[in-house]
């Protein structure tokens, strides 16, 4: 059986004029700084890349050294590949510009390069979040405000994840795809065709340790769930929390589930710990293509209008019945 290289996908994607060809090129640039990344993440302690930078990023969290390498790699990958007007990072205050006339390339790149960053230090799966926009007509610099699209707009979006197997999911707005790292040949080899995350589930994913922060529809919800098979839900849940989003979408991408990051009394006026625009929007671009649904608790994800690079918001999403319960709940409240 000939095997399907996440460059012969593009190619084919190109050819059906799915894809167009400048859009193929940014995604092999991505994926091709999405190995380096895992390679780095791999030496660990061996290379002396575990620990803090020693610096903090623009929302005040501390940077792992890895952070900061991840980011460099993803930089210097993209620009040169010609293909973007601007990148911005979770790690960067402001909008990367391509060195150059401006703009080089017709899209917009965002990225978490290192999600999860938190448990790099005890070995648990990490990954790097991307999403793609066009740089929109009569921008004359690489501004703020060029990014902030909702996630509608977004032309591709995927993450790898760096775990027992270097992995890259993918949408191009027609599916999702999942690609193995194959590190003998150094390819990316398609192993998951058509990804769908099932309606239903029994699991879900949230830090319990916020509970006494949580709203009301959030503390209704759970305890449904906790209550089990004699409760009004009528089954029995199981609970999973990685603390890594990417490791968690994984997880409920491959086997159903919701995930869940809400809004509590810690920093009312925080609307959630995750970045919408280079986490939620991804994610929730990746979920929708899946058969899944994506929500702060009111809205659509990918209908919010962002109002800045670095915006925070709530996060309900995986499994449909179950992300549309959560919602539910937050409306009755209303
Ligand atoms: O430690 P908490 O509060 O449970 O938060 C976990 C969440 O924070 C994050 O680690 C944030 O990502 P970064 O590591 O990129 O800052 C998510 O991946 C994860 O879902
Ligand atoms: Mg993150
Ligand atoms: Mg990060």
């Amino acid at each position: 059986m000939s095997r399907i290289t996440l460059s012969r996908y593009l190619i084919e994607q190109t050819r059906s004029q799915e894809t167009p060809a400048d859009l193929r090129f940014l995604i092999e640039v991505v994926a091709r700084a999405c190995k380096a990344i895992s390679h780095a993440v791999s030496k660990g302690a061996l290379g002396g890349v575990l620990g803090n930078a020693g610096s903090d990023n623009v929302q005040g969290e501390a940077q792992k050294k890895l952070d900061v390498i991840s980011n460099d790699i993803l930089l210097e990958a993209n620009e040169w590949g010609g293909h973007l007007a601007a990148m911005a990072s979770e790690e960067m205050e402001k909008a990367y510009q391509i060195p150059g006339e401006f703009p080089k390339g017709k899209y917009l790149l965002l990225f978490d390069p290192l999600d999860g960053s938190s448990n790099i230090d005890v070995n648990v799966s990490v990954g790097t979040i991307f999403s793609v926009l066009r740089c929109p007509e009569g921008i004359d610099a690489p501004c703020e405000k060029a990014f902030l699209q909702p996630g509608v707009e977004q032309v591709a979006a995927g993450y790898a994840i760096y775990g027992p197997q270097t992995m890259l999911m993918l949408t191009l707005g027609h599916g999702v795809k999942g690609f193995t790292l194959d590190r003998e040949v150094g390819s990316f080899v398609m192993t998951h065709d058509d990804i769908r995350v099932p309606e239903q589930t029994k699991e879900f994913a949230i830090n319990a340790s916020n509970q006494r922060h949580w709203e009301a529809p959030v503390k209704r919800y759970v305890d449904e769930m906790l209550a089990g098979e004699t409760g009004p839900l009528g089954k029995n849940y199981n609970m999973r929390w990685i603390a890594s989003m990417v490791a968690d979408v994984h997880r409920i991408l491959t086997r159903g589930g919701i995930f869940m990051y809400p809004r509590d009394a810690r920093e009312p006026e925080k609307p959630g710990k995750l970045r919408l625009m280079y986490e939620a929007n991804p994610m929730s671009f990746i979920i929708e293509q899946a058969g899944g649904a994506a929500t702060n608790g009111l809205e659509r994800i990918m209908d919010l209008q962002p109002t800045s690079l670095h915006e925070r918001v709530a996060v309900f999403l995986g499994s449909k019945e179950e992300v549309e319960r959560a919602t539910r709940y937050h409306r009755e409240q209303q």
